[in-house]
Formats: C-alpha cells, structure tokens, sequence
C-alpha cells in the first residue's frame, strides 16, 4: 500500500528549541493512526509540518506527493486540520461558518451541510457560534474538517470537550474515511479510547519518535507480561500445581505473568479443564502500559 505521508529524518527547530529530531515514518493509505506523546513532545509540531504551515530545518516530507513546504501544494485540498483550539467568527451561524470554509475549499456551500447533520448540529445549524457550547463548537470544528471528503485528516486533540456519544459518532465518522481509503492522524492523550481504534500507534517523546507499530506489535516488542487470574471455588484446601507459582491476590482470585500468547495459551487450556476454576480474566498491557515502557526505556537509555 502506498504511504500518504512520508517523512524522512526531519528536523525542526524554533531558536535554540530542537522541537523534532530526525523523525522518519511512513503511514499507508487507509488507516487511523495515533500519535502520542506528552505535552511538548512534537505532535503540533509534525501536523502543522505536513500541513505546510512551517518548513522543517532538515529532511523530506511528502504528502500524497507534494513537498507541504512548496510555493505550489495542491493536495492542501485533500487535507482536513481540526486544530486542538477551534477559534470561530461568535457572530456567524454553524451554517454560515460552514459556508466560509467551503468557499476557502473551492466547494458548493450547500454540498457541505449534510456534515451538520452528519455531527449532530442540524438543529442549531441557524444558531450563532457565540451561543454553542465547547462540544457543539468541537462538532462545528469536525464538519469543517470533513470539508470535500479529505484523503488525509488530521486531528489535534480532537475528542476533548466531546460527550460519549459523540466520541462514537465521531470515531464511526473515521472509520468510515479509513474504509473509503483515508489516512487518519490523530494526536491525542487519550490512550484508553484510541486502543482498539488506531491500526497504529506513534510513540513521540521529547522529539524523538521512540516507537510505532500495531498495538500487538508494540506488546511484543515491550515483553510486557501477560496478566492472567483466577478465581478458584472456595473449598480448596490445595493450590492446584499449575498455579503453585501464582500470585495469591485477596482469599480465591490468583494472578499469573506469562511472556507471551503461546504461554498464555497453554495455561488458559490447563485451567480450563480444572473444575476448581470459577472464572479466569487476561490483562494483556494496555496502551497506557506501553507508553509508559516505551518512555522509561528510552529514558533509560539516555
Ligand atoms: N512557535 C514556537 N516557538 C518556539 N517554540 C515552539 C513553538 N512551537 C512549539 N515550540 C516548542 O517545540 C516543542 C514541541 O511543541 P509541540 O507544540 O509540537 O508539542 P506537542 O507534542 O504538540 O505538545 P502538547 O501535547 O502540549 O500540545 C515544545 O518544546 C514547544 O515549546
């Protein structure tokens, strides 16, 4: 599959600030990616690149192509931003909004406003800005950029500020661009909702990208364990053997580490067939395990 984006060794510097340093990857066509890190780690820093708004010190970048940093960057078409603070005109309506920033794309104002309905704004769509709250200002931010179906979006914090049910509106509206062949981004800190969402996870710490890969290939390349636990009928005098090295944890509940799935499987099969197991729970390491591993190994390592 084609890469969209492709950034090689990019650097970038404001003054004495190294804000990115030789920043390299690629993201295929047809995926939401995750880009994590903490605060001031680059994330705004590499968007505002891909979108042409600064020029990186050193290193390429292309996307759909285009060099961002070009005079000439035609494919800033086929790019949504929802920018992680959206500053809109108080006085105008979400329609009239709307209409501006369909103009800017080149794009029939009316096509646009299904996407108010599609955000769940169709009824305040004749109201003005100054009088949305911070979620509905977010769903006006979202439509704007959907603008001309986008083939590469990019979304800086986007679901703060945003209920449940529009966080699930909002990812099914991404999931639907990745089917279509989008190239997702999206920077956010909120690892619990992205596990499960993002084909992939980009791991950036202090300008450097410290790791990306699936979440199954970050939980291999981590060796974090795999929590496993039982809980055991009430009338055992005995430790079953295959749990003799368990982890006793509260009167019948047990946790066991193993490394890897293949481990992993062999004990859920012994347990399985032991009539003394009530009930068995697998822990595999979240994403904010794995953040957190990736940070300290590379803090380590420094
Ligand atoms: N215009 C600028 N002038 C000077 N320094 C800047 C500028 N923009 C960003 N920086 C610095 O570059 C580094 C990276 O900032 P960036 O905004 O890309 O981080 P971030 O990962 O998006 O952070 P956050 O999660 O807080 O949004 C920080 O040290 C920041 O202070």
């Amino acid at each position: 599959m084609t890469a969209t984006v492709s950034i090689q060794k990019i650097d970038k510097t404001y003054g004495k600030i190294r804000a990115l340093r030789e920043v390299s990857f690629d993201l295929p066509a047809g995926g939401i990616y995750a880009l994590v890190g903490h605060n001031g780690a680059g994330k705004t820093t590499l968007i505002k690149l891909m979108l042409g708004l600064i020029q990186p010190s050193g290193g390429t970048i292309r996307v759909l192509g285009e060099d961002p940093a070009a005079g000439e960057f035609s494919a800033r078409r086929m790019l949504g931003y929802l920018p992680e603070n959206v500053a809109f005109n108080t006085a105008l309506t979400g329609r009239e909004t709307l209409n501006f920033y369909a103009r800017l794309k080149q794009l029939t104002p009316a096509t646009a406003w299904p996407l108010l309905d599609r955000v769940g704004l169709g009824d305040a769509a004749d109201r003005r800005v100054g009088t949305y709250s911070k979620g509905m200002r977010q769903r006006l931010g979202l439509a704007q950029a959907l603008l001309g179906r986008p083939r590469i979006l990019l979304l800086d914090e986007p679901t703060t500020g945003l209920d449940p049910a529009l966080r699930q509106t909002f990812y099914d509206i991404l999931q639907e661009l990745r089917d279509d062949g989008a190239t997702v981004l999206i920077s956010s800190h909120a690892l619990s909702e992205l596990e499960g969402r993002a084909e992939q996870v980009l791991i950036m710490n202090r300008g450097t990208l410290v790791a990306q890969g699936t979440l199954a290939e970050l939980r291999q390349i981590s060796q974090l364990p795999i929590r496993v636990s039982f809980d055991l009928t009430a009338d055992n005098d005995k430790m079953p053997d295959w749990l003799a090295n368990g982890h006793a944890s509260g009167t019948e509940s047990h946790v066991v580490l193993v490394p890897d799935d293949e481990r992993k499987m062999a004990l859920l099969r012994t347990a399985a067939s032991d009539p003394r197991v009530r009930n068995i729970e697998v822990m595999t390491p979240t994403l904010d395990d794995l953040y957190a591993h990736f940070l300290r190994a590379r803090e380590a390592a420094e």
